[in-house]
């Protein structure tokens, strides 16, 4: 799917099928090493595409043997992520936009019985975002709640330009609550999964992708 202000990955063949159903398979997801590389390597992916949306401006670059001109981007982006999950991804976007500032966000789902989804959002470490090109990254775009809360408490740090959020897997419920409160975004994606579970898991998703990657939280 594509319409300007969605883009989604595996709607397209390529090797970022590969990446996704690798991360989803669980004959692979245990091999922590390979899950890090899957997600940065979808991250290497993702800044790409969204690298040739950002505007760019013709400079002079001088080789051994002449003159010639380019095309680079006119500004660095700021790159923003969720710890925990969300490290592998943001060094695949960071390996691409390597001249990038960065902001983290230390956010976690409070998953308890009978009651609705809370986030805990205790550490956020942010560069200036006044006018800047912000790409907020998270592999999981369940409820939304954590990339909603993140980015309002990264409000506190200026105002951006453009805002583009980039997820592995997202629900359809997900990206609902995101494209509602945060209408300024667009959303890039590896995969949209068919539903939320009862409790606020995507399915079919891949599991919990901060265990998954780091080891269980006790
Ligand atoms: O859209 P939501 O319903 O908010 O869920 C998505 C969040 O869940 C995961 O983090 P988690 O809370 O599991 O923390 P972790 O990275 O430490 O495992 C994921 O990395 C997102 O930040
Ligand atoms: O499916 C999900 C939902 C939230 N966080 C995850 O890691 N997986
Ligand atoms: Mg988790």
């Amino acid at each position: 799917m594509q319409n300007g202000k969605l883009h989604i990955l595996t709607d397209t063949p390529s090797l970022a099928n590969h990446f996704v159903a690798e991360l989803r398979d669980v004959t692979i997801q245990h091999d922590s090493l390979r899950f890090r590389r899957n997600l940065e390597r979808l991250g290497e992916l993702l800044a790409y595409e969204i690298s040739k949306t950002l505007p760019y401006t013709t400079a002079g670059i001088t080789t051994p043997l002449a003159q010639t001109q380019t095309q680079l981007l006119t500004a660095q982006p700021v790159l923003a992520t969720i710890l925990r999950a969300g490290l592998p991804l943001y060094n695949g976007m960071l390996n691409y936009f390597d001249k990038a500032y960065s902001t983290f966000v230390g956010a976690y789902r409070v998953e308890e019985e009978n009651t609705e989804l809370q986030i805990n959002m205790e550490y956020l470490a942010s560069t200036d975002l006044h006018d800047k090109i912000l790409i907020l990254a998270d592999p999981m775009l369940a409820t939304g709640k954590s990339l909603v809360k993140a980015y309002k408490g990264m409000l506190r740090h200026g105002k951006p330009v453009q805002v583009h959020v980039a997820a592995v897997i997202a629900s359809p419920e997900g990206v609902k609550y995101l494209q509602q409160e945060i209408p300024e975004a667009t959303i890039w994606l590896g995969a949209l999964d068919d539903h939320l579970n009862e409790k606020s898991y995507i399915v079919p998703g891949l599991g919990d992708a901060g265990d998954l990657a780091f080891g269980p939280k006790i």
